[in-house]
Protein backbone atom coordinates (compact mmCIF):
# COMPACT_ATOMS: atom_id res chain seq x y z
CA UNK A 1 0.00 0.00 0.00
CA UNK A 2 1.60 3.54 -0.83
CA UNK A 3 1.52 6.06 1.57
CA UNK A 4 0.45 9.42 0.04
CA UNK A 5 2.24 11.37 2.20
CA UNK A 6 5.69 9.79 1.91
CA UNK A 7 5.30 9.24 -2.17
CA UNK A 8 4.33 13.04 -2.53
CA UNK A 9 7.21 13.97 0.06
CA UNK A 10 9.57 12.31 -2.34
CA UNK A 11 8.95 13.45 -5.14
CA UNK A 12 8.49 16.93 -4.41
CA UNK A 13 12.19 16.89 -2.74
CA UNK A 14 13.56 15.25 -5.74
CA UNK A 15 11.91 18.07 -7.39
CA UNK A 16 13.52 20.61 -5.74
CA UNK A 17 17.04 18.90 -5.82
CA UNK A 18 16.21 19.60 -9.58
CA UNK A 19 14.96 22.51 -10.34
CA UNK A 20 16.12 26.14 -9.69
CA UNK A 21 13.91 27.36 -6.81
CA UNK A 22 11.58 30.23 -8.23
CA UNK A 23 10.46 27.42 -10.52
CA UNK A 24 9.93 24.99 -7.79
CA UNK A 25 8.52 27.91 -5.38
CA UNK A 26 6.20 28.74 -8.30
CA UNK A 27 4.97 25.13 -9.26
CA UNK A 28 5.52 22.60 -6.56
CA UNK A 29 5.13 24.32 -3.46
CA UNK A 30 1.76 25.88 -4.38
CA UNK A 31 0.51 22.30 -5.44
CA UNK A 32 -0.66 18.78 -2.95
CA UNK A 33 -1.33 15.43 -3.49
CA UNK A 34 -4.86 14.83 -2.79
CA UNK A 35 -5.81 10.98 -3.85
CA UNK A 36 -3.07 8.24 -4.26
CA UNK A 37 -4.03 4.66 -5.82
CA UNK A 38 -2.24 1.97 -7.71
CA UNK A 39 -2.10 3.79 -10.65
CA UNK A 40 -2.75 7.45 -9.96
CA UNK A 41 -1.60 10.12 -8.10
CA UNK A 42 -4.33 13.17 -7.94
CA UNK A 43 -2.33 17.09 -7.37
CA UNK A 44 -4.13 19.47 -6.91
CA UNK A 45 -3.03 23.13 -8.62
CA UNK A 46 -4.11 26.46 -7.57
CA UNK A 47 -4.78 28.10 -11.51
CA UNK A 48 -5.20 26.58 -15.23
CA UNK A 49 -1.61 27.99 -16.15
CA UNK A 50 -0.36 25.76 -13.19
CA UNK A 51 -2.08 22.44 -14.84
CA UNK A 52 -0.58 23.67 -18.13
CA UNK A 53 2.72 23.79 -16.87
CA UNK A 54 2.38 20.62 -14.70
CA UNK A 55 0.96 18.77 -17.93
CA UNK A 56 3.87 20.00 -20.43
CA UNK A 57 6.79 20.19 -18.05
CA UNK A 58 6.51 17.94 -15.03
CA UNK A 59 4.33 15.00 -15.94
CA UNK A 60 7.18 13.25 -17.61
CA UNK A 61 9.39 13.10 -14.82
CA UNK A 62 6.32 12.57 -12.05
CA UNK A 63 6.22 9.82 -13.90
CA UNK A 64 9.73 8.36 -13.64
CA UNK A 65 9.97 9.34 -10.14
CA UNK A 66 7.45 7.57 -8.92
CA UNK A 67 8.50 4.39 -11.24
CA UNK A 68 11.64 4.57 -9.24
CA UNK A 69 9.74 4.55 -5.87
CA UNK A 70 7.32 1.79 -6.28
CA UNK A 71 8.06 0.27 -9.31
CA UNK A 72 3.96 0.78 -10.70
CA UNK A 73 3.16 3.10 -13.71
CA UNK A 74 1.15 6.12 -11.78
CA UNK A 75 -0.75 8.39 -13.53
CA UNK A 76 -0.69 12.44 -12.49
CA UNK A 77 -4.32 13.75 -12.48
CA UNK A 78 -4.10 17.53 -12.36
CA UNK A 79 -6.92 19.38 -11.57
CA UNK A 80 -7.39 22.90 -10.50
CA UNK A 81 -9.39 24.39 -7.51
CA UNK A 82 -11.94 25.48 -9.15
CA UNK A 83 -12.48 21.90 -11.40
CA UNK A 84 -12.64 20.49 -7.87
CA UNK A 85 -14.85 22.51 -6.29
CA UNK A 86 -17.24 22.10 -9.88
CA UNK A 87 -16.65 18.16 -9.24
CA UNK A 88 -17.57 18.18 -5.70
CA UNK A 89 -20.75 20.55 -6.98
CA UNK A 90 -22.29 17.92 -9.49
CA UNK A 91 -21.60 15.42 -7.43
CA UNK A 92 -19.85 12.84 -10.30
CA UNK A 93 -17.90 9.97 -9.88
CA UNK A 94 -14.72 10.95 -8.92
CA UNK A 95 -12.72 7.63 -10.00
CA UNK A 96 -14.64 7.42 -12.99
CA UNK A 97 -13.70 10.74 -13.74
CA UNK A 98 -10.28 10.81 -12.36
CA UNK A 99 -9.48 7.68 -14.52
CA UNK A 100 -10.51 9.40 -17.96
CA UNK A 101 -8.91 12.10 -17.53
CA UNK A 102 -5.71 10.36 -16.40
CA UNK A 103 -6.05 8.24 -19.56
CA UNK A 104 -6.17 11.44 -21.66
CA UNK A 105 -3.55 13.18 -19.60
CA UNK A 106 -1.21 10.16 -20.71
CA UNK A 107 -2.38 10.22 -23.92
CA UNK A 108 -1.30 13.98 -24.52
CA UNK A 109 1.74 13.68 -22.91
CA UNK A 110 2.79 10.65 -24.64
CA UNK A 111 1.77 10.66 -28.10
CA UNK A 112 0.72 14.11 -28.69
CA UNK A 113 2.63 17.28 -29.34
CA UNK A 114 2.24 20.33 -27.09
CA UNK A 115 -0.56 22.42 -28.70
CA UNK A 116 1.43 26.16 -27.94
CA UNK A 117 4.51 24.83 -28.69
CA UNK A 118 4.49 25.82 -32.26
CA UNK A 119 7.05 27.97 -34.71
CA UNK A 120 3.80 31.18 -34.42
CA UNK A 121 4.67 31.24 -30.64
CA UNK A 122 8.23 30.86 -31.17
CA UNK A 123 10.38 34.29 -30.50
CA UNK A 124 13.36 34.53 -32.35
CA UNK A 125 16.24 36.37 -31.15
CA UNK A 126 20.12 36.22 -31.55
CA UNK A 127 20.61 33.41 -29.42
CA UNK A 128 17.95 30.37 -31.43
CA UNK A 129 17.97 32.03 -35.14
CA UNK A 130 20.05 29.69 -36.53
CA UNK A 131 18.23 26.69 -34.54
CA UNK A 132 15.18 27.92 -35.46
CA UNK A 133 15.56 27.94 -39.00
CA UNK A 134 17.08 24.45 -39.34
CA UNK A 135 13.61 23.16 -37.37
CA UNK A 136 11.94 25.10 -40.82
CA UNK A 137 14.23 23.54 -43.04
CA UNK A 138 13.65 20.37 -41.59
CA UNK A 139 9.80 20.26 -40.68
CA UNK A 140 9.87 21.39 -44.60
CA UNK A 141 11.90 18.99 -45.70
CA UNK A 142 12.28 16.03 -43.97
CA UNK A 143 15.13 13.44 -44.06
CA UNK A 144 16.92 14.77 -46.72
CA UNK A 145 18.96 18.09 -45.69
CA UNK A 146 20.11 17.94 -41.99
CA UNK A 147 19.24 14.49 -40.38
CA UNK A 148 19.82 13.93 -37.73
CA UNK A 149 19.29 17.57 -36.59
CA UNK A 150 21.16 18.34 -33.05
CA UNK A 151 19.51 21.15 -30.76
CA UNK A 152 22.26 21.85 -28.10
CA UNK A 153 22.03 24.14 -25.16
CA UNK A 154 21.32 24.86 -21.83
CA UNK A 155 18.36 24.46 -19.63
CA UNK A 156 15.04 25.91 -20.56
CA UNK A 157 16.32 27.53 -23.26
CA UNK A 158 13.10 26.19 -25.87
CA UNK A 159 14.72 23.20 -27.46
CA UNK A 160 11.44 21.48 -26.87
CA UNK A 161 9.47 24.21 -27.91
CA UNK A 162 11.30 24.28 -31.11
CA UNK A 163 11.57 20.27 -31.67
CA UNK A 164 7.28 20.18 -31.07
CA UNK A 165 7.12 22.96 -33.46
CA UNK A 166 8.95 20.79 -35.98
CA UNK A 167 6.16 18.28 -35.57
CA UNK A 168 3.11 20.46 -35.80
CA UNK A 169 4.53 22.06 -39.11
CA UNK A 170 4.99 18.87 -41.27
CA UNK A 171 1.30 17.55 -39.59
CA UNK A 172 0.26 20.94 -41.07
CA UNK A 173 2.06 19.98 -44.02
CA UNK A 174 1.20 16.27 -44.40
CA UNK A 175 -1.85 15.42 -42.12
CA UNK A 176 -0.60 11.61 -42.29
CA UNK A 177 2.71 12.52 -40.72
CA UNK A 178 3.36 10.06 -38.41
CA UNK A 179 5.31 11.75 -35.75
CA UNK A 180 6.77 10.38 -32.39
CA UNK A 181 7.96 12.79 -29.20
CA UNK A 182 9.69 11.26 -26.22
CA UNK A 183 12.38 11.97 -23.90
CA UNK A 184 15.37 9.89 -24.08
CA UNK A 185 13.82 8.21 -20.98
CA UNK A 186 10.62 7.79 -22.27
CA UNK A 187 12.65 5.40 -25.23
CA UNK A 188 14.23 3.59 -22.41
CA UNK A 189 11.21 3.17 -20.36
CA UNK A 190 9.28 1.76 -23.61
CA UNK A 191 12.37 -0.11 -24.58
CA UNK A 192 12.48 -1.75 -20.80
CA UNK A 193 8.79 -2.47 -20.60
CA UNK A 194 8.85 -4.16 -24.07
CA UNK A 195 11.58 -6.52 -22.86
CA UNK A 196 9.53 -7.32 -19.84
CA UNK A 197 6.34 -7.52 -21.67
CA UNK A 198 8.10 -9.64 -24.62
CA UNK A 199 6.68 -7.19 -27.13
CA UNK A 200 10.10 -5.77 -28.67
CA UNK A 201 8.25 -6.73 -31.86
CA UNK A 202 5.48 -4.27 -31.57
CA UNK A 203 7.83 -1.77 -29.38
CA UNK A 204 10.44 -1.80 -32.88
CA UNK A 205 7.74 -1.23 -35.07
CA UNK A 206 6.64 1.43 -33.30
CA UNK A 207 9.50 3.32 -33.48
CA UNK A 208 10.89 2.69 -36.63
CA UNK A 209 7.42 3.19 -39.11
CA UNK A 210 7.62 7.29 -38.02
CA UNK A 211 8.30 9.97 -40.29
CA UNK A 212 9.80 12.18 -37.71
CA UNK A 213 11.21 10.82 -34.45
CA UNK A 214 12.04 13.53 -31.62
CA UNK A 215 14.22 12.96 -29.20
CA UNK A 216 14.00 15.27 -26.34
CA UNK A 217 17.26 15.26 -23.75
CA UNK A 218 19.73 12.15 -25.26
CA UNK A 219 22.13 13.29 -21.94
CA UNK A 220 20.22 10.99 -20.24
CA UNK A 221 21.13 7.79 -22.34
CA UNK A 222 24.58 8.50 -20.94
CA UNK A 223 25.08 5.39 -18.71
CA UNK A 224 22.50 2.95 -20.11
CA UNK A 225 23.71 0.56 -22.25
CA UNK A 226 20.99 -1.45 -23.83
CA UNK A 227 19.60 1.55 -24.44
CA UNK A 228 21.85 2.96 -26.68
CA UNK A 229 22.38 -0.47 -28.32
CA UNK A 230 18.24 -0.34 -29.11
CA UNK A 231 18.48 3.66 -30.30
CA UNK A 232 21.70 2.94 -32.33
CA UNK A 233 19.23 0.11 -34.71
CA UNK A 234 16.44 3.22 -34.25
CA UNK A 235 18.32 5.46 -35.81
CA UNK A 236 19.99 3.25 -38.82
CA UNK A 237 16.49 1.86 -39.28
CA UNK A 238 15.16 5.48 -39.65
CA UNK A 239 18.00 7.34 -41.45
CA UNK A 240 17.66 4.34 -44.06
CA UNK A 241 14.43 4.90 -44.90
CA UNK A 242 15.57 8.71 -45.28
CA UNK A 243 12.55 9.69 -41.96
CA UNK A 244 13.89 12.87 -40.03
CA UNK A 245 15.04 12.45 -36.60
CA UNK A 246 15.44 15.47 -34.49
CA UNK A 247 17.56 15.46 -30.86
CA UNK A 248 17.95 17.49 -28.55
CA UNK A 249 20.90 17.44 -25.18
CA UNK A 250 22.14 20.02 -22.85
CA UNK A 251 25.65 19.61 -24.65
CA UNK A 252 27.51 17.94 -27.52
CA UNK A 253 27.49 14.67 -28.36
CA UNK A 254 31.14 13.85 -27.94
CA UNK A 255 30.63 15.20 -24.32
CA UNK A 256 27.93 13.13 -23.06
CA UNK A 257 29.92 10.43 -21.04
CA UNK A 258 29.61 7.34 -21.71
CA UNK A 259 27.73 7.72 -24.87
CA UNK A 260 28.98 4.90 -27.56
CA UNK A 261 31.24 5.91 -30.27
CA UNK A 262 29.19 4.94 -32.84
CA UNK A 263 26.31 7.31 -31.72
CA UNK A 264 28.41 10.06 -31.19
CA UNK A 265 29.60 9.86 -34.69
CA UNK A 266 25.88 9.17 -35.97
CA UNK A 267 25.01 12.18 -34.18
CA UNK A 268 27.39 14.57 -36.00
CA UNK A 269 26.13 13.37 -39.35
CA UNK A 270 23.53 15.84 -39.50
CA UNK A 271 23.24 19.67 -38.41
CA UNK A 272 24.33 20.29 -34.47
CA UNK A 273 22.93 23.95 -33.82
CA UNK A 274 23.33 25.41 -30.22
CA UNK A 275 20.82 27.63 -28.52
CA UNK A 276 22.15 30.40 -26.23
CA UNK A 277 20.63 32.34 -23.75
CA UNK A 278 18.21 35.13 -25.08
CA UNK A 279 19.50 38.72 -24.98
CA UNK A 280 17.57 41.89 -23.07
CA UNK A 281 15.15 42.47 -26.42
CA UNK A 282 14.70 39.05 -26.66
CA UNK A 283 13.31 38.08 -23.50
CA UNK A 284 11.16 41.21 -23.65
CA UNK A 285 9.66 40.15 -26.64
CA UNK A 286 9.07 36.61 -25.35
CA UNK A 287 7.45 38.06 -21.77
CA UNK A 288 5.22 40.28 -24.68
CA UNK A 289 4.43 37.26 -26.23
CA UNK A 290 3.69 35.17 -23.34
CA UNK A 291 1.52 38.56 -21.68
CA UNK A 292 0.02 38.77 -24.77
CA UNK A 293 -1.03 34.86 -25.04
CA UNK A 294 -2.46 35.12 -21.36
CA UNK A 295 -4.43 38.77 -22.18
CA UNK A 296 -2.37 40.19 -19.45
CA UNK A 297 -1.87 43.67 -19.88
CA UNK A 298 1.45 44.93 -18.50
CA UNK A 299 3.62 47.84 -18.97
CA UNK A 300 6.10 48.16 -21.47
CA UNK A 301 8.91 49.14 -18.27
CA UNK A 302 7.35 46.16 -16.35
CA UNK A 303 8.17 43.91 -19.04
CA UNK A 304 11.55 44.71 -18.81
CA UNK A 305 11.81 44.80 -15.27
CA UNK A 306 11.45 41.08 -15.26
CA UNK A 307 13.32 40.37 -18.87
CA UNK A 308 16.19 42.60 -16.50
CA UNK A 309 15.46 40.42 -13.84
CA UNK A 310 15.85 36.50 -15.17
CA UNK A 311 18.54 36.45 -17.75
CA UNK A 312 19.36 32.79 -18.58
CA UNK A 313 16.29 30.53 -18.90
CA UNK A 314 13.04 31.28 -20.84
CA UNK A 315 11.09 28.55 -18.28
CA UNK A 316 12.18 30.63 -14.91
CA UNK A 317 11.04 33.91 -16.88
CA UNK A 318 7.89 32.66 -17.94
CA UNK A 319 7.36 31.37 -13.97
CA UNK A 320 8.41 35.13 -13.18
CA UNK A 321 5.38 36.25 -14.99
CA UNK A 322 2.86 34.55 -13.24
CA UNK A 323 4.20 35.08 -9.93
CA UNK A 324 3.62 38.91 -10.87
CA UNK A 325 0.59 37.73 -12.67
CA UNK A 326 -0.63 35.79 -9.50
CA UNK A 327 0.30 38.50 -7.25
CA UNK A 328 -1.62 41.00 -9.07
CA UNK A 329 -4.69 39.14 -8.76
CA UNK A 330 -4.40 38.29 -5.33
CA UNK A 331 -3.76 41.79 -4.07
CA UNK A 332 -6.12 42.84 -6.68
CA UNK A 333 -3.64 45.47 -7.86
CA UNK A 334 -2.74 46.75 -11.65
CA UNK A 335 0.43 44.99 -12.92
CA UNK A 336 3.29 47.80 -12.33
CA UNK A 337 6.79 47.61 -11.72
CA UNK A 338 6.67 48.50 -8.08
CA UNK A 339 4.58 45.19 -8.17
CA UNK A 340 7.06 43.05 -10.38
CA UNK A 341 9.59 43.95 -7.63
CA UNK A 342 7.72 42.79 -4.72
CA UNK A 343 6.62 39.82 -6.30
CA UNK A 344 9.90 39.17 -7.29
CA UNK A 345 11.92 40.07 -4.33
CA UNK A 346 10.89 36.62 -2.24
CA UNK A 347 11.83 35.18 -5.18
CA UNK A 348 15.66 36.16 -6.24
CA UNK A 349 17.90 35.54 -4.00
CA UNK A 350 19.23 32.90 -5.12
CA UNK A 351 19.29 35.02 -8.35
CA UNK A 352 21.26 37.89 -7.43
CA UNK A 353 24.19 37.36 -9.85
CA UNK A 354 21.89 37.74 -12.84
CA UNK A 355 23.77 40.03 -15.21
CA UNK A 356 26.88 38.87 -14.36
CA UNK A 357 29.88 38.10 -16.94
CA UNK A 358 32.38 35.67 -16.99
CA UNK A 359 34.74 38.72 -16.25
CA UNK A 360 32.93 39.99 -13.01
CA UNK A 361 32.92 36.21 -11.66
CA UNK A 362 36.70 35.53 -12.62
CA UNK A 363 37.12 38.83 -10.57
CA UNK A 364 35.40 37.80 -8.10
CA UNK A 365 36.22 33.85 -7.57
CA UNK A 366 40.00 35.40 -7.60
CA UNK A 367 39.26 38.01 -4.96
CA UNK A 368 37.90 35.10 -3.05
CA UNK A 369 40.48 32.30 -3.09
CA UNK A 370 43.23 35.10 -3.05
CA UNK A 371 44.13 34.46 -6.43
CA UNK A 372 44.92 36.82 -9.27
CA UNK A 373 42.58 36.99 -12.95
CA UNK A 374 45.74 36.26 -14.68
CA UNK A 375 46.35 33.12 -12.82
CA UNK A 376 42.76 31.58 -13.22
CA UNK A 377 43.17 32.26 -16.90
CA UNK A 378 46.84 30.51 -17.01
CA UNK A 379 47.50 27.31 -17.02
CA UNK A 380 49.49 26.33 -13.75
CA UNK A 381 48.29 23.34 -12.35
CA UNK A 382 49.34 23.76 -8.58
CA UNK A 383 46.21 23.08 -6.41
CA UNK A 384 45.84 26.42 -5.09
CA UNK A 385 45.04 27.66 -8.54
CA UNK A 386 43.28 24.37 -10.30
CA UNK A 387 40.30 24.67 -7.62
CA UNK A 388 39.82 29.03 -8.28
CA UNK A 389 40.00 28.44 -12.08
CA UNK A 390 37.42 25.00 -11.60
CA UNK A 391 35.29 27.08 -9.65
CA UNK A 392 35.39 29.84 -11.80
CA UNK A 393 34.60 27.71 -14.77
CA UNK A 394 31.62 26.07 -12.74
CA UNK A 395 30.34 29.34 -12.02
CA UNK A 396 30.38 31.03 -15.14
CA UNK A 397 28.81 28.15 -17.15
CA UNK A 398 25.61 27.85 -14.17
CA UNK A 399 25.41 31.98 -13.82
CA UNK A 400 25.68 32.93 -17.56
CA UNK A 401 24.62 29.80 -19.48
CA UNK A 402 27.37 30.63 -21.76
CA UNK A 403 28.50 27.67 -23.65
CA UNK A 404 31.14 25.57 -23.13
CA UNK A 405 33.77 26.92 -26.05
CA UNK A 406 32.90 30.47 -24.88
CA UNK A 407 33.59 30.01 -21.44
CA UNK A 408 37.17 28.34 -22.36
CA UNK A 409 38.20 30.99 -24.91
CA UNK A 410 37.39 33.49 -22.15
CA UNK A 411 39.78 31.77 -19.81
CA UNK A 412 42.68 32.25 -21.78
CA UNK A 413 41.47 30.60 -24.89
CA UNK A 414 41.24 26.60 -22.73
CA UNK A 415 39.78 23.95 -24.61
CA UNK A 416 36.10 23.29 -24.28
CA UNK A 417 37.08 19.75 -22.45
CA UNK A 418 38.73 21.70 -19.80
CA UNK A 419 35.67 23.59 -19.22
CA UNK A 420 33.24 20.73 -19.67
CA UNK A 421 35.63 18.91 -16.83
CA UNK A 422 36.00 21.13 -14.42
CA UNK A 423 32.09 22.22 -14.40
CA UNK A 424 30.95 18.32 -13.83
CA UNK A 425 34.32 17.99 -11.20
CA UNK A 426 33.00 20.73 -9.02
CA UNK A 427 29.11 19.29 -9.55
CA UNK A 428 30.05 15.84 -8.45
CA UNK A 429 32.09 17.44 -5.55
CA UNK A 430 29.08 20.06 -4.72
CA UNK A 431 27.13 16.59 -3.89
CA UNK A 432 29.09 15.75 -0.84
CA UNK A 433 31.36 18.95 -0.21
CA UNK A 434 29.88 21.15 2.01
CA UNK A 435 32.88 23.25 2.62
CA UNK A 436 32.99 23.59 -1.12
CA UNK A 437 29.34 24.34 -1.20
CA UNK A 438 29.38 27.04 1.19
CA UNK A 439 32.19 28.38 -0.06
CA UNK A 440 30.14 28.28 -3.32
CA UNK A 441 27.30 30.74 -1.92
CA UNK A 442 29.60 32.84 -0.69
CA UNK A 443 31.50 33.70 -3.46
CA UNK A 444 27.87 34.36 -5.17
CA UNK A 445 26.74 36.60 -2.45
CA UNK A 446 29.66 38.52 -3.01
CA UNK A 447 28.54 38.70 -6.91
CA UNK A 448 25.34 40.31 -6.09
N1 LIG B 1 12.09 31.62 -28.25
C1 LIG B 1 11.05 31.33 -27.47
N2 LIG B 1 9.86 31.94 -27.64
C2 LIG B 1 8.82 31.68 -26.83
N3 LIG B 1 8.86 30.81 -25.81
C3 LIG B 1 10.02 30.16 -25.61
C4 LIG B 1 11.17 30.40 -26.40
N4 LIG B 1 12.16 29.61 -25.96
C5 LIG B 1 11.67 28.94 -24.92
N5 LIG B 1 10.38 29.25 -24.69
C6 LIG B 1 9.52 28.72 -23.64
O1 LIG B 1 10.32 28.44 -22.50
C7 LIG B 1 9.92 27.25 -21.86
C8 LIG B 1 11.09 26.30 -21.79
O2 LIG B 1 11.44 25.87 -23.10
P1 LIG B 1 11.80 24.36 -23.46
O3 LIG B 1 11.08 23.42 -22.57
O4 LIG B 1 11.64 24.20 -24.93
O5 LIG B 1 13.33 24.38 -23.05
P2 LIG B 1 14.45 23.27 -23.25
O6 LIG B 1 15.60 23.95 -23.89
O7 LIG B 1 13.90 22.07 -23.93
O8 LIG B 1 14.79 22.93 -21.74
P3 LIG B 1 15.33 21.57 -21.05
O9 LIG B 1 16.78 21.56 -21.27
O10 LIG B 1 14.95 21.78 -19.63
O11 LIG B 1 14.62 20.42 -21.67
C9 LIG B 1 8.77 26.71 -22.69
O12 LIG B 1 7.55 27.04 -22.09
C10 LIG B 1 8.91 27.40 -24.03
O13 LIG B 1 7.66 27.61 -24.66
Amino acid sequence: MLNIEETWNYLIDRFKENMASVSYDTWIESSKCIQLTQDEITIQVPTKLHKDYWENNLTTTTVELLYELTNREIAPVLLTEEEILSQQQIDEEPAVSAAAQSELQMERKYSQLVEKYTFDSFVIGKGNQMAHAAALVVAEEPGTIYNPLFFYGGVGLGKTHLMHAIGHRLQELNPHANVKYVTSEMFANDFIDSIRNRTQKEFRSEYRQVDLLLVDDIQFFSDKEGTQEEFFHTFNALYDQRKQIVLTSDRLPNEIPKLQERLVSRFAWGLSVDITPPDLETRIAILRSKAEAENLEIPDNTLSYIAGQIDSNIRELEGALLRVQAFATIENLEITTGLAADALKSMLPGKQTVGKNIEDIKKTVAKFYDVTVEEINGRKRVQTIVRPRQVAMYLSREITGESFPKIGKEFGGKDHTTVLYAHDKIDELLETDFELKNKIDEIKKMLS
